[in-house]
Formats: C-alpha cells, sequence, structure tokens
C-alpha cells in the first residue's frame, strides 16, 4: 500500500490543533498506524483469517472506518466465492479516494461499496463480520452504545464483532507502565520525543480510549453471547464478539 513517511508532527508547532483524518494524514496513514499501533500487522492478517471463519455466503461485511482500506483487502482475499458483499465505509474524503485507488489495485469477484459517509448514520443488515479496527474511540462516548446496537441487530445468528482499540487502564500504575512501552515503541519506530509529544497533545481531544471492562460491559449489554480479546500488545488490544 502506497504511502509517504509520516513525519507530520516533526517540526514545533506553536499550537497543535486537534487531530483529524485530513488529506495530509491520508497521505502517511500506512506507515503512522504501524510505527504506532503495535500489533497492527498481525491484526490486520488476523481479521482475514476471521473473515474466512466467519464471512456467510450470500451475507455482507461491514468495514466501519475503513481508512485506505486494509482491512477490508485482508478480508476480500480470504471470502472469494461465498458472494459476500463488502461494505467500507469513513467519513474522510481523502482516505475513500486512496482507499478506491487501493482496492483497485488488486483483481477481485467480491464487490466492495465504499461509502464516504458517517458510520452513525448507517443501517448495518444481513453481516456475518463487522469489523470496527481502531475507529470506535474516536467516537464521543455517548454514541459508542447505540453503534453497537445497531450492529448487534445488523448480524446475523452467530456472526462476528471484530474491536481493536487503545485501551485505558484505571489502576494508575498499570497505565503508566504499558503508556510507557507503547512510548518506548514509538521511539524504537524512529518518533522523536517532539513527535511523541505533538501528537499526543493532538489526539488528546479527539480520541477517547475506555477500560477493557466498559468494553466488556457494553458489547455484553447488546445481547452478545460471547466475548473475549484475542490480541493485547501493551495499551493496545483487539476484542472479539459472537452473536
Ligand atoms: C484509526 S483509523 C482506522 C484504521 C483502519 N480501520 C485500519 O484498519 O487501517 C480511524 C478511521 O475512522 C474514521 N472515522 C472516525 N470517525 C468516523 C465516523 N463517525 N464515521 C466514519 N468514519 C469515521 C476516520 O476518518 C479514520 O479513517
Ligand atoms: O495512541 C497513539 O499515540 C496513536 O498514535 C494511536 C493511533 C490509533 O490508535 O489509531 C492514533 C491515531 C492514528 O490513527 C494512529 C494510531
Amino acid at each position: 500500500m502506497n504511502s509517504s513517511q509520516d513525519n507530520l508532527f516533526a517540526k514545533p508547532y506553536k499550537q497543535v490543533s486537534d487531530f483529524q483524518f485530513d488529506d495530509k494524514v491520508a497521505g502517511v496513514f500506512n506507515d503512522m498506524i504501524r510505527r504506532s499501533v503495535p500489533g497492527y500487522g498481525q491484526i490486520i492478517n488476523t481479521i482475514g483469517d476471521l473473515a474466512q471463519q466467519y464471512a456467510a455466503p450470500n451475507t455482507k461485511i461491514y468495514d466501519l472506518g475503513c481508512s485506505l482500506g486494509a482491512a477490508t483487502l485482508s478480508i476480500r482475499r480470504r471470502v472469494e466465492g461465498r458472494n459476500c458483499q463488502i461494505v467500507a465505509i469513513d467519513n474522510s474524503e481523502s482516505m475513500i479516494e486512496r482507499c478506491n485507488e487501493n482496492l483497485a489495485a488488486y483483481v477481485s469477484e467480491t464487490p466492495v461499496e465504499l461509502v464516504c459517509g458517517d458510520i452513525r448514520d448507517i443501517k448495518i443488515e444481513n453481516a456475518s463480520l463487522v469489523v470496527l479496527n481502531f475507529t470506535m474511540q474516536f467516537l464521543a462516548p455517548s454514541d459508542r452504545e447505540n453503534l453497537l446496537k445497531n450492529i448487534y441487530q445488523g448480524l446475523v445468528p452467530g456472526g462476528l464483532l471484530v474491536l481493536s482499540e487503545k485501551l485505558y487502564f484505571k489502576e494508575d500504575k498499570i497505565q503508566s507502565t504499558l503508556d510507557d512501552l507503547h512510548l518506548d515503541f514509538k521511539r524504537a519506530n524512529g518518533y522523536s520525543e517532539l513527535e511523541i509529544s505533538q501528537k499526543r497533545s493532538s489526539l488528546e481531544n479527539v480520541m477517547k480510549p475506555d477500560t477493557l471492562a466498559e468494553h466488556e460491559a457494553r458489547i455484553r449489554a447488546q445481547g452478545f453471547e460471547q466475548f473475549s480479546v484475542w490480541f493485547q500488545c501493551f495499551n493496545f488490544a483487539s476484542m472479539v464478539a459472537i452473536k
């Protein structure tokens, strides 16, 4: 996938503005997320494996907050021949434009409906798999329950939700220990102290992580029968829930 190197926060800003998924971010996003989220590549590959297990014939698969289409591409490779339709949605025009190019680079018989829109406004229907890969953390906390309701109602029985998120920990020493490990991961990937601190300020008002207990309680409250974390590295986790 095409992406320039992320140096968006490398020069000092007098005032750091709130993080947005604009054209600048979309242009470096593949590099940014791989250097910022431990296990991202593994999570993308595993979403494909889960699609192979869960995508039921003649159903839909939703990739909510698809960005450049990494999860959609991973899924599409694994569900050929099942008459599935993938619906990939993002409200950033720059992401959708680039996602469209990325999808067009590979031949596939599985159609992808690419939607530039808000995931809070669409109706999920006849879904065997719904993916929220580091997207829900950017919704206002008050909107998260409704989104999960919509997902639960739109899943077929036995359907799967994959939810990946940055986590917050209520226990202060655990929070600071795992946060420090994440910062070391970013340093090891070449980010400077200035880049790390400016990006942190930029995300502060925009990205509001929940605790794992909050995620589990909200998911189970919708009626999901089974729930587990299948991946965790430091303060990043990916969860599965089965209807
Ligand atoms: C961290 S990125 C997701 C990464 C992507 N799922 C992946 O696996 O590479 C979050 C994405 O969610 C999108 N987003 C945030 N809020 C949204 C909303 N309300 N509706 C649609 N997309 C949204 C952003 O534009 C951004 O592209
Ligand atoms: O928490 C951070 O420092 C991050 O950079 C995380 C994160 C994410 O989890 O989505 C935030 C914004 C970018 O989309 C890439 C990574």
